[in-house]
């Protein structure tokens, strides 16, 4: 065969090969009509069944010179090409998706706020251990003119026979705290039987990783006028964390902070793995405000700051971090703590690079 033939022959795969493309997409175009159909009667997107027959009706008609098999694993990776696309489209509708919201979501508490270029700190201790040991951070905390305070009353810990938190209690004594130094109070509920007494006594409902993909408390939560910080799950994919923020708003509470706390991966020399670069995605994908907890991510204090900054620099709307009077009988975390000495410099260290201005923290 002479090499003029083989061009030509070329030529006529090319013209094929566009033909088969334009067919392609032309079959997209349909799938993607079925996906909206499914989405709106709430049907899985995978049908099974359906590729079944497909394939069958290709092995019935195939008359080579392609073996059946290789044809339906080509028609197989259309059918998953076609399922990525109705996804796509999916996730372009969702309520949290930046295309269904330009503008950033700003989560106002009065004269304070979170997200829309606010760049907030939000600080206390892990745990509500007294109200002294409360009301010193709270104090520290406005010193440094901020205006939230988290502490934790329900603390869910790997042992059972590890501090628990104080419950109710400890929500009394952090909303006493708050209140003596005028800040917003920040805490995690654990249980959906929680939320209404929580609600009470808290400016921002904090539901933690490990309750990323508790749908039952997503959905509570977002039943709720009450802003909810949902943490990132420890191995939850930035897809799966967007989900659950879209579980909260489908259920109508718009007002959702996302907190990038780490993820576990096989790195030891951190307590998870800092996802830095979740920050710029989720605020491309979703208009919601992003925090970063560097506490959680790194658990060691010598990386609190240049987490921080990271979190800061690459477009974090906040950082969270925890500081207690003195770590060192911390009933939680005592080694990711600072003290307030160390907070101070952590401060200071933040404005002197920039990234902290004081009045908007006001
Ligand atoms: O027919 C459907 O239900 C579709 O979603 C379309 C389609 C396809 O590509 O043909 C895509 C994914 C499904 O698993 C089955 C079929």
């Amino acid at each position: 065969m002479s090499l003029n033939t083989i061009d030509e022959l070329r030529d006529e795969i090319d013209a094929i090969n566009l033909q088969i493309m334009h067919l392609i997409n032309e079959r997209a175009i349909l799938v993607q009509k079925i996906g909206i159909a499914k989405q709106a009667s709430g049907v899985n997107r995978f049908d099974p069944e359906r590729e079944r027959d497909m394939l069958d009706r290709i092995a019935e008609n195939n008359k080579g010179p392609f073996q059946t098999t290789a044809l339906q694993h080509i028609f197989k990776e259309i059918f998953k090409a076609g399922l990525e696309i109705q996804k796509d489209d999916q996730k372009e509708k969702l309520l949290v998706s930046r295309s269904m919201k330009s503008e950033d979501t700003v989560v106002s508490f009065g004269s304070a706020y979170i997200g829309g270029g606010s760049m907030q700190l939000i600080a206390g201790p892990c745990a509500v251990e007294s109200y002294e040991q409360t009301a010193a951070a709270a104090r520290e905390v406005k010193k440094h003119g901020l205006s939230f305070l988290r502490g934790g009353a329900y603390k869910p810990r790997t042992s059972p026979y590890d501090f628990q938190g104080l419950g109710l209690e400890g929500l009394k004594i952090l909303r006493k705290a708050a209140d003596d130094y005028a800040l917003k109070a920040v805490s995690e509920v654990v249980s959906v039987y929680d939320l209404e007494t929580a609600a009470e006594y808290l400016d921002i409902i904090q539901i933690g990783a490990r309750n990323m993909q508790n749908f039952d408390l997503l959905k509570e939560a977002g039943k709720m006028n009450k802003p909810i910080l949902l943490k990132r799950g420890l191995s939850a994919t930035i897809e799966e964390f967007i989900y659950s923020a879209e579980y909260i708003m489908s259920q109508g509470n718009k007002e959702i902070i996302l907190c990038e706390r780490g993820i576990r991966t096989y790195e030891r020399a951190t307590r998870n793995t800092l996802d830095i670069t979740a920050v710029p995605i989720l605020k491309k994908e979703t208009h919601l405000p992003v925090l970063v907890d560097v506490t959680h991510s790194t658990g060691r204090k010598d990386l609190l700051l240049p987490a921080a900054k990271a979190a800061m620099a690459i477009g974090a709307d906040g950082v969270m971090a925890e500081i207690h009077p003195d770590p060192a009988t911390a009933l939680s975390d005592s080694a990711q703590q600072m003290d307030f000495s160390e907070f101070d410099d952590f401060i200071l260290e933040l404005q002197a690079s920039g990234l902290l201005r004081m009045k908007e923290t006001v």
